[in-house]
């Protein structure tokens, strides 16, 4: 369909024989902030590392733009298709400035050694003042990112991502250590993103996926327990079942 922008269909996902997905269906639609929720082992990271084509499935596709099966694709070319990746692990140069580190990113599509000696052209100096506005940052450019609280690190990771401009913006886990405050504006930024791209968020957050999420999906060992809307999902037995089995909220 056309306002998906991607289509998961059948995938399944195996370990040396262990299905970490196993048979999965959905899909993500434009604009969409969608979370994938679930209990620890449920099948969520090695989900969004599909998509970025870290991990190749045994069997089913990933549809991007129902044009192009990312799952036969590296990660170079998932990047270059506009699917972009936050990882837990911070990914910023503690040693040159926030500013610098979103010029390397708005060129990251080459390599390294001809970012630093490429000259921006106005397009992407622009675009570069439009994201520090946006994730808050133009005031502190000139800092290195050491200077920042970790909330502040994460919003500039995200940036660094924005600057290349992506369809898809997939988020692992992105208020972990945050404060009530910074995870509420990063709650907004997201909504401010999802006008221009859709994101894919993994969480653990409850209160945080009730803020924000359009849609959610609910796996459980591998596979497809409930999707809808938070409020709906969160009322299912099957789903508050698996939560309070663990232990979980
Ligand atoms: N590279 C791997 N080799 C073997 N097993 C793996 C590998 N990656 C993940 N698994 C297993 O697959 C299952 C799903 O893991 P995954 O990390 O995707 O879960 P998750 O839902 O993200 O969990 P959490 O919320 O704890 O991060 C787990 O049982 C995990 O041990």
């Amino acid at each position: 369909m056309l306002d998906n922008i991607l289509e998961i269909k059948d995938l399944t996902i195996s370990f040396d024989g262990f299905k970490a997905v196993n048979g999965l269906n959905t899909s993500v639609k434009k604009g969409d902030i969608h979370f994938f929720i679930g209990p620890n082992g449920a099948g969520k990271t090695t989900l969004l590392d599909a998509i970025c084509g870290r991990v190749k499935p045994a069997e089913g596709c990933i549809m991007f733009n129902s044009l192009s099966d990312v799952t036969r694709m590296s990660e170079h070319q998932i990047v270059e298709l506009g699917i972009g990746r936050k990882f837990q692990v911070p990914s910023v140069f503690m040693g040159i400035t926030i500013y610098e580190n979103m010029e390397l990113a708005a060129v990251k599509k080459r390599s390294l050694y001809s970012s630093l000696f490429t000259k921006l052209n106005k397009e992407q100096i622009e675009r570069i003042e439009d994201v520090l506005r946006t994730i808050g940052l133009y005031e502190k450019r000139y800092r290195t990112p050491s200077a920042l609280s970790h909330g502040e690190k994460q919003w500039l990771e995200i940036g660094m991502l924005l600057v290349q401009q992506p369809e898809i913006m997939l988020l692992d886990e992105p208020v972990a250590g945050m404060g009530r405050k910074e995870t509420e504006r990063t709650g907004e930024l997201l909504r401010e993103i999802s006008e221009k791209c859709s994101v894919i968020v993994v969480e653990h957050d409850m209160e945080f996926v009730r803020e924000c999420a359009d849609r959610v999906t609910v796996l459980h060992e591998g596979m497809l327990l409930d999707e809808g809307n938070m409020q709906d999902v969160q009322k299912n037995p099957k789903v508050i079942e698996v939560y309070l089995g663990r232990g979980g909220e």
